[in-house]
């Protein structure tokens, strides 16, 4: 871990430094995109075949039934349930907070218009599984598509070895009410959502993060016409650190995130080279006692470790990156959370970190990645529902606009536009 670590690197090479980790795209593309010409032409039988390829298990039923999820709640020791059972409240509460009154503003006299939520009829949650059962990732999903209201739920996760789906995920998903939970999970997972297959629904939107394949497959399900909430692949954090940090809690949350896959990345960047040293020793104490710790030394290599003069500085930096995850282990954050133009979700001072969020602060962890928090937001109530706009004009309010509409449309040469206005006024 040399070669990562920049000291007071020059603003001109700040892009470079901050390369993500990527598999070659054409090949990822050609990959996927074969994945969903077999899973739309052949349907179940395909979804098998790639679920031997990729998960090595053979699945004749992709639905769970109804005596496995009772069998798993047996298996889920109690504790953990009540941990389960405290995080859904937070979320439930933060997801609740979220819903928006109708606003019905009067543009002129006569004229009302106001936006109204629908829920989108029907989801499709990707819950991961491959190196880790992501449980939790469940309750981010699952409960703000109820509070919306989503008629039909389905959910995918990724089979274990022996065919069967972790006690945890079965449990979590029963908690939440949803009814469908199939045993299909990577690419083929989200083209059988996209397409429809003999056993599983297609739906009209897609959500969940997920490793580069099934990234790749949500940004290709949109060509066919399904929406995604948005690009969530292999996790990240900035942390940004000055004298005020503690080198072992700044350790503990980059390799938090590295240890999520091989291709997690972690930046941190440091005002004072104390800390930045201690850190980069503390991380190796740490990594070794690490059971996914091979994960997480393969993504610490593709991870970045900057030393800079200032705090200003490195919330510059920070913003070019633009951050799944940023931590603020410095004095007084408050004071710069105004600056902070690009990221997904941030955790203020040495008392936040970014673990607490990924369970059970009450915020959602599916969140942008890959410098998609430039122009996305993480998952919230708004990514489940669809807002329709509504117009009212009295005669006196289309008497005020309707000189003006009729002027446009002769403007833009469309006098079938024009004539529904004039027959109105002329009728009066
Ligand atoms: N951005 C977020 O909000 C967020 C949240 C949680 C997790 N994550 C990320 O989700 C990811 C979870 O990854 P994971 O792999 O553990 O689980 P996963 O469920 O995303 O992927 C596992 C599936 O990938 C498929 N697969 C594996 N190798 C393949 C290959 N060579 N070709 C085609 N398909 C293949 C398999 O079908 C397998 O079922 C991690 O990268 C983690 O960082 C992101
Ligand atoms: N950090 C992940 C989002 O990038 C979410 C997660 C789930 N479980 C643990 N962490
Ligand atoms: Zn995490």
């Amino acid at each position: 871990m040399t070669d990562n670590i920049f000291r007071f690197p020059a603003k001109s090479e700040w892009l470079t430094l901050l390369q993500r980790p990527a598999l070659e795209r054409k090949d990822l593309r050609n990959l996927v995109q074969d994945i969903f010409t077999e899973v739309k032409l052949n349907g179940d039988s395909a979804v098998k075949s790639f679920s031997e390829k990729f998960d090595n298990v053979s699945i004749d039923e992709f639905l769970v039934s109804n005596q496995e999820i009772e069998k798993a709640s047996d298996e889920v020791p109690e504790d953990l349930k009540n941990a389960i059972q405290l995080a859904k409240e937070n979320i439930f509460k933060f997801h609740k907070s979220q819903h928006q009154e109708i606003n019905k503003i009067e543009t002129q006299p006569g004229i009302s218009c106001w936006r109204e939520s629908r829920a989108i009829e029907n989801v499709g949650l990707y819950i991961p599984g491959g190196t880790a059962p992501l449980f939790s990732t469940i309750l981010m999903l699952a409960i703000p598509a109820k509070i919306a209201g989503c008629k039909n739920i389905i959910l995918c996760t990724p089979p274990q070895k022996d065919g069967s789906v972790n006690p945890a995920i079965l449990f979590t998903a029963n908690l939440c009410g949803i009814e469908k939970i199939y045993k299909v999970g990577g690419s083929q997972a989200i083209a059988a959502m996209t397409f429809g297959t003999e056993s599983i629904s297609k739906v009209d939107k897609i959500f969940g993060p997920g490793n580069q394949y099934v990234t790749a497959a949500k940004v290709l399900a949109q060509d066919f016409g399904v929406a995604i909430d948005m690009p969530a692949g292999p996790s990240e954090v900035l942390v940004i650190a000055d004298s005020s940090a503690i080198a072992e809690f700044c350790a503990a949350d980059l390799l938090s995130q590295a240890e999520h896959g091989i291709d997690s990345q972690v930046i941190f960047i440091a005002t004072d080279e104390t800390v930045f040293n201690k850190t980069l020793k503390e991380i190796e104490v740490q990594l070794e006692q690490l059971p996914r710790n091979e994960i997480a030394r393969k993504a610490v290599e593709n991870s970045r470790f900057i030393l800079l003069n200032s705090v200003e500085d490195a919330i510059k930096l920070s913003n070019l990156y633009a951050p799944e995850h940023l931590i603020l282990s410095i004095q007084n954050p408050e004071n710069y959370t105004e600056k902070i133009t690009n990221a997904g979700s941030v955790f203020l001072g040495n008392y936040s970190p970014e673990a607490a969020g990924d369970y059970a602060t009450g915020t959602n962890h599916t969140l942008p990645t890959n410098g998609f928090a430039r122009n996305y937001s993480g998952v919230s109530l708004d990514s489940f529902v669809k807002r329709i706009t509504f117009q009212n004009l009295t005669q006196k309010g289309l008497q005020n606009i309707g000189k003006s509409v009729e002027l446009m449309a002769e403007a833009e040469g469309l006098f079938a536009h024009k004539n529904a206005v004039s027959l109105r006024l002329k009728s009066f």
